[in-house]
């Protein structure tokens, strides 16, 4: 997951390749807690693990239910209709599909079995309505106390006494939600008599309820339907654990896929989504058709879809999305390439989710250079026609970020002269897809060049590994730390008895090396050599075969192949002369040799291995010597780099500054 401040996104090219999607979020959080609310043991498979998620399952925790991992599976033991804890004090975060089912499962067992529960999130939770909901299990008799402004949370839900006998009436015109919130609180009602939820007002986001009835099914409630207007409980419904379920992958999450496809895959090699398919039992799977109707060619199996360009550009879309409002976002930015105004309709749930996306979506659009008309329910964009680099704002908002990352292809529309585009806050995405950034980049290409390379060269113990570590680690790139190719090299040749002057035998050693990298671990084969490499005497025999041109060609393909979306930090000797030359930014790091030999020292020192001052200043010397007045792709500056002597500088200041030379070169 990317948990940097920022993210930058080169112009983008072609998708092609296959995904796995994650679980969904309305699934699992409803699965979450009617396992909660069942008696016994329920297996959870596949589930989405995500902000949204976590809050759920730390709720029901603090509720007394049993959660355990078996495997991949989460395994919640249940209530079984009975509350062990009276008291709690319940944060989820910003997680609708956590707070209003909560919010009513909770009210509906405090009213029965007496009980205080506080429920609040972040400060944006407290800015969504819950009134019409709350209004509802008031109606009923349950009490329950605004902590904050009326008709938000936080709430307090102290007890009450509920009671049936009237139908219960809820607006079904805000947030699906509520409907959904009542219907899983429902059966703990009806031992009595049947439960009669109405909804008042025209029902939006259909299908959410459909998800709803067809999941209260698997766990044993059978809800009698009056159309959309009308829901009966029957008397006696009891939550049963099916004891195993699926979870299956997220229709929102694959919109970004499908449109994907539709904007940057061809058909020799379609988008391949796993996970859901045609049987999908979410609203959002509908998306399919209104890409479809933009120009996508589709293909289906009962889990997975393939996708591939046909209109280009797109074709504009007037539509009501009221079907699929969460989706419909992806439809937003996908307009800017289409052939002409898209409108979508019936929207204005939006104004009301995580941000106002109505608001953030038009704002944002039109900073890429999109003409773009608001209405209380409504958007329309237009296709570009100019782009400017711009920063994304995200508002705290997953689907803001995820649907903006396709804005990155907009070098495919003709004319356009493409820009790079900054996502702020990437991390927003951890609410639904925690990978999502990653699994874009698993598939998207973007033409090498494009790709940006910040390059770290200077002698022996200046600090560059250090340094390039962090801001790798600042601007979310790929790390490429070269010296550990040569120390492989040079270990794997100490192990096999290949002589440090034999050329060829060196270099074929280097071309096959079974060498894997991971953040902090260099395994070579089977075996994890991180420590074996920062020997000394391996270091020494490095700087000795890096000298040979054969070695070096070896390894020179093997470091091109780091650079990778979205971008490279490099380290090394030669990374800004010789391996990345077009690189955007090289820096070239000094220290003088006394203070890099005490910084070795101290290294060395605080991993417990002994070592002596005036040996290390010496074999420092001698190896910056050997390092320098080599023939092939000597020590040395690039021309264009900006040196940095960072003898009196501490490690965060050398970062920043080497950030600041960044972001001068950006056009943010
Ligand atoms: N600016 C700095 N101030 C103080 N210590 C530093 C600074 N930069 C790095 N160091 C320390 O110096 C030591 C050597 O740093 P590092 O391993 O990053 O150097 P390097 O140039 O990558 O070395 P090599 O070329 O041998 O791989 C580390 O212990 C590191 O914490
Ligand atoms: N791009 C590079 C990187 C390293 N070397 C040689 O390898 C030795 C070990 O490198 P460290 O950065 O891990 O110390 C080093 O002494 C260099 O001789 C190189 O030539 N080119």
């Amino acid at each position: 997951m990317y948990t940097t401040a920022f993210l930058d996104l080169p112009p983008l090219r072609s998708a092609a390749g296959s995904v796995r999607l994650p679980g969904s979020k309305s699934i699992s959080n409803r699965v979450l807690l009617l396992a909660g609310l069942s008696a016994g043991r329920t297996r959870v498979h596949d589930l989405l693990d995500s902000d949204d998620t976590r809050v759920m399952i730390e709720a029901l925790r603090q509720l007394g239910c049993g959660i355990e991992h078996e495997g991949r599976a989460l395994v919640v033991t249940g209530l079984g209709g009975r509350l062990v804890t009276r008291q709690a004090q319940l944060f989820l975060g910003n997680a609708g599909t956590a707070m209003r089912p909560l919010v009513a499962a909770l009210a509906v067992l405090s009213g029965l079995q007496g009980g205080r529960f506080e429920l609040s999130g972040v400060p944006r939770m407290h800015e969504r309505p819950i009134g019409d909901l709350v209004d509802a299990l008031r109606g009923l008799g349950c009490q329950i106390d605004y902590l904050g402004q009326d008709g938000y949370p936080p709430l307090r839900l102290a007890g009450g006494t509920p009671r049936v006998d009237a139908p219960i009436r809820v607006r079904g015109d805000v947030s699906s939600q509520f409907l959904t919130a009542l219907l899983m609180a429902a059966p703990m009602l009806s031992s009595q008599s049947p439960v009669r939820i109405e909804v008042v007002g025209e029902l939006i986001s259909k299908p959410y309820i459909e998800i709803t009835l067809r999941l209260l099914e698997r766990f044993g409630i059978h809800v009698q339907r009056d159309g959309w207007q009308a829901f009966t409980v029957p008397a006696g419904s009891a939550y049963r654990s099916p004891g195993d379920i699926h979870v299956e992958a997220d229709a929102s999450s694959a919109s970004y896929f499908v449109a994907l496809g539709a904007i940057a895959s061809d058909a020799t090699a379609p988008l391949r989504i796993e996970g859901v398919g045609a049987d999908s039992i979410q609203g959002d799977i509908r998306f399919v058709d209104a890409a479809q109707a933009m120009g996508a060619v589709v293909r289906s199996g009962p889990n997975w879809l393939e996708v591939h360009r046909g209109a280009w550009p797109l074709r504009a879309l007037d539509l009501d999305c009221n079907h699929i409002p969460d989706a419909a976002m992806t439809l937003a930015v996908m307009a800017l390439y289409a052939d002409g105004p898209t409108t979508l309709r019936n929207i204005a749930s939006w104004r009301v989710k995580e941000t106002d996306r109505i608001a953030a979506m038009a704002t944002e659009l039109r900073k890429l250079g999109a003409e773009v008309v608001e209405g209380a329910d409504f958007i329309t964009v237009h296709p570009l026609r100019e782009v400017r680099a711009a920063a994304i704002h995200t508002y705290d908002d997953h689907r803001v970020a995820m649907c903006f990352s396709l804005a990155a292809f907009h070098g495919l529309v003709a004319g356009l002269e493409p820009q790079p585009l900054r996502i702020l806050d990437p991390r927003c995405v951890a609410k639904t897809f925690p990978d999502y950034f990653e699994t874009l980049f698993a598939v998207a290409r973007a033409a090498t060049a494009d790709i940006p390379v910040l390059t770290i060269d200077g002698p022996t113990a200046s600090g560059k590994g250090t340094l390039a570590a962090e801001v790798a680690r600042a601007l979310g790139y790929h790390l490429l730390d070269s010296g550990a190719l040569y120390r492989a090299t040079a270990l794997a040749a100490l192990e096999a008895g290949v002589d440090a002057d034999d050329e060829a035998g060196l270099a074929a050693l280097a071309a096959g090396l079974p060498l894997r990298f991971e953040p902090d671990h260099v395994w070579l084969a089977a075996r994890d050599v991180s420590d074996d490499l920062r020997r000394e005497d391996v270091g020494a025999m490095a700087s000795r075969i890096s000298a040979f041109p054969a070695v070096r060609e070896a390894l020179r393909q093997r470091q091109l192949d780091f650079r990778r979306l979205p971008g490279l930090v490099a380290d090394g000797r030669d990374m800004g002369t010789v391996i990345f030359p077009d690189a955007t930014l090289k820096v070239f790091l000094t220290a003088s040799a006394e203070t890099r030999a005490d910084r070795r020292h101290k290294q060395l020192i605080s991993k417990g291995i002994s070592a002596n001052l005036a040996t290390l200043l010496q074999d420092l010397q001698a190896r910056d010597a050997r390092d320098r007045s080599r023939s092939t792709a000597p020590l040395k500056p690039a021309e264009d780099a900006q040196l940095l002597d960072n003898s009196a500088l501490t490690i965060e200041a050398s970062v920043a500054q080497v950030l600041e030379w960044w972001a001068q070169r950006r056009p943010f």
